[in-house]
């Protein structure tokens, strides 16, 4: 058996069940079902609700292993938490063989809870990433990933609404990404699609605008003689679609100066792409670091590219974004 292949069962098996809990709440989701968190970003029933069948699935099989997950239980405890949780609670068992109680939910949904670090092995999670996306009926993720000793070595991003084939998108939606390696027949490789000029290139980017600039996206894109339309999308699946060739470089644009990334929302898409042959840093050329806490405190912004191009894109960011 190869190195982590349990890890990467069961990873694989809490993902899926998680993406199951959020397209069951993409069918019925009403306004009540999300609560805007102290950020001003929502987070819906099935945040709560994926993140706590993740944790379990990940608790049964790995009880030792700490977790680095996006969402807390505050808002679902007490008299006033009460009609969110009922609601969480049943879409949890929808999906698990041992139901939960209310104790044990929000015990599962705190275990992610863990400050993050460099030593020893850790899980981090993003239950729905792209929660925006999710909302708008539009791209979403489930994101999870195995980091040891602060590098990413296993990672699966379930994407319930990514089309099979950007090309046909009406005839099958619902993609796993799984890194690494790659093994059974069931599975299909992925590359990064071949790419010499930047000029020929389509970028991915956030589809809104306070998470990553547009206008310093379209400025590196003139810089770099490229002419076709940015790919929008939400999530990690921007990742997802440049590690398969539908895209060939994903620009995460700082906003705002102060603004940490968090690990759940790049850790599991990174693996996927630098297992697909592509490259992966910061606006400043320097690699991700994993190994810092809860956030990317090292980094600023994300570029990832195929290495034939890296070196252009980020001559053209950085003469944008820092004006060198
Ligand atoms: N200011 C700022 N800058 C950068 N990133 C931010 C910012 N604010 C929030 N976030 C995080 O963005 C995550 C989703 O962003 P995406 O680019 O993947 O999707 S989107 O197109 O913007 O919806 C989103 O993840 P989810 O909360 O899991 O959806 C946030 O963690
Ligand atoms: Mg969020
Ligand atoms: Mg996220
Ligand atoms: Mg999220």
């Amino acid at each position: 058996m190869s190195v982590l292949a349990i890890e990467r069962a069961v990873a694989i098996n809490a993902v899926l069940r998680a993406s199951k809990v959020c397209q069951k709440v993409f069918q019925s989701l009403v306004t009540s079902d999300t609560v805007i968190k102290k950020d001003r970003s929502p987070v819906t029933v099935a945040d709560f609700s994926a993140q706590a069948v993740v944790n379990t699935i990940l608790y049964e099989s790995f009880p030792n292993d700490p977790i680095v997950g996006e969402e807390e239980s505050g808002s679902l405890r007490g008299d006033s938490g009460k009609e969110l949780r009922d609601k969480v609670l049943s879409l949890t068992n929808t999906v698990l063989d041992t139901p939960l109680d209310d104790k044990e939910l929000l015990a599962a949904i705190d275990r992610g809870s863990y400050p993050g670090g460099s030593h020893g092995r850790m899980w981090t999670i993003d239950p729905i990433d792209g929660t925006m996306g999710f909302l708008r009926g539009e791209q979403f993720c489930v994101g999870l990933a195995l980091i040891i000793d602060g590098d990413v070595h296993i990672s699966v991003l379930g994407c319930p609404n990514l089309p099979v084939d950007f090309k046909s998108p009406e005839i099958e939606r619902g993609c796993l990404f799984v890194a690494r390696n790659f093994s059974s027949t069931e599975e299909t490789q992925i590359h990064m699609a071949d790419i010499s000029s930047s000029s020929a290139a389509t970028f991915c980017e956030s589809v809104v605008p306070t998470h990553s600039s547009h206008k310093e996206a379209a400025e590196i894109a003139s810089l770099l003689g490229i002419t076709k339309l940015p790919l929008r999308l939400d999530s990690m699946c921007k990742y997802a679609a440049v590690a398969r060739g539908d895209a060939n470089i994903y620009l995460r644009l700082p906003v705002r100066i102060d603004y940490e990334e968090n690990i759940w929302d790049h850790a599991p898409g990174f693996l996927v792409v630098k297992e697909a042959g592509g490259i992966i840093t910061d606006i400043h050329n320097k690699p991700l670091d994993f190994s810092l806490g809860r956030t990317l405190k090292a980094n600023k912004g994300i570029v990832v590219t195929h290495s034939k191009i890296h070196g252009q894109v980020i001559d053209a960011v950085q003469k944008v974004v820092l004006k060198q």
